[in-house]
């Protein structure tokens, strides 16, 4: 049984007249997803400003209630914010703010919660595993942006969830503290749990996720692992020495991006042996060098690139 089922989930905002106001042409904010999430799988939600990965997250939750199609969790229908999974802490959600009392203690917070969840874990755990053991005895108004979303992730985590859902969970964290995050998700994960989150740092998704979930206006426009959503959009980097005279690299086949670096030219391009052919056509070829494309060349170029209606299919994993 699947820990997550979307199954063609659509969703509207609308205004006070009752139009749409969604970021796609059509004002979807989500549009036609379909996501089958396994257990122990740790999911990354990619995609830029706007793309529907809260506005997914909320419909998983059942804050939301999807225009059309159907939201499972743990083989049950979500059918209101009050969901069974959620009520019996299988689910924990970290939002990307608010909702914490201002005058309560960290200690207190996380004691509450441990009584309220049938098989929480104890709080000193919950306070070790987001580096919080200093700031106990401290008010939530008195911690810091970063510090408060350490304690979002606290509460997330007390009630041993089976499913982790964290919508940009770094969002106010320092170099340092992500990478205490992210090694007490791997922790919290590596004991089957399935977690799925939502960012905007590339690499962090590369790191940290066994799957790669690409959104772009409201759809799903890549699904698999990392290595599979570069390949799937076979982006290169070709680069080669050239000299200051300005020359229209961006009209070269397949180039997507032009960046110049030192006494280097780098192209990024989907179509690197077309691209390599005209650089040589015009005697551009000197001291050549090509690359495969780091995540984030991909992402931009999928997100970039006008795409058809229909999501790519990759080998699903
Ligand atoms: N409360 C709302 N009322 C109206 N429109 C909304 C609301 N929340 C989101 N939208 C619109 O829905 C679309 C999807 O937004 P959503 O917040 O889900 O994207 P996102 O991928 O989470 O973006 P970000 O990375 O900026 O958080 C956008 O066009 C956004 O403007």
């Amino acid at each position: 049984m699947a820990t997550v089922e979307l199954d063609r989930v659509s969703y509207t905002y609308e205004n006070a007249s009752g139009n749409a106001t969604g970021n796609s042409a059509d004002g979807f904010a989500v549009r036609d997803v379909s996501l089958r999430i396994e257990p122990g799988q740790v999911v990354a939600m990619l995609g830029p400003n706007g793309a529907g990965k809260s506005t997914t997250l909320l419909l998983l939750l059942g804050m939301l209630r999807p225009r059309t199609g159907t939201v499972r969790l743990f083989g049950e229908a979500v059918t209101g914010a009050v969901n069974k999974a959620v009520a019996g802490g299988r689910i924990g959600a970290m939002p990307q703010a608010g909702g914490v009392p201002p005058r309560s203690s960290v200690r207190d917070l996380l004691e509450f919660l441990h009584a309220v969840y049938p098989r929480p874990m104890p709080v000193r755990e919950a306070l070790a595993l987001a580096d919080l053991e200093g700031l106990a005895g401290r008010t939530v108004e008195r911690l810091s942006g970063g510090q408060q979303q350490r304690l979002r992730f606290a509460m997330a985590v007390i009630g041993r969830p089976d499913l982790l859902i964290l919508d940009e969970p770094t969002a106010a964290l320092d170099v340092q503290s992500r990478r205490a995050f992210w090694a007490a998700i791997r922790e919290y994960a590596a004991h089957g749990r399935t977690v799925l989150f939502s960012t905007h740092y590339l690499e962090e998704a590369d790191d940290n996720a066994d799957r790669i979930v690409v959104l772009d206006r409201g759809r799903v426009i890549a699904d698999g692992t990392a290595v599979s959503v570069k390949q799937m959009v076979g982006v290169r980097t070709v680069s080669v020495a050239a000299s200051d005279a300005p020359h229209a690299f961006d009209r070269l086949p397949g180039v997507a991006a032009v960046t110049r670096l030192g006494g280097r030219v780098v192209l990024t391009t989907t179509d690197s042996d077309a691209t390599v052919l005209a650089l040589a056509a015009a005697g551009l070829l000197r001291d050549l060098e090509v690359v495969g494309a780091g995540l984030e060349e991909a992402f931009l170029t999928l997100t970039n690139t006008a795409l058809t209606d229909a999501a790519p299919t990759l080998e699903r994993i």
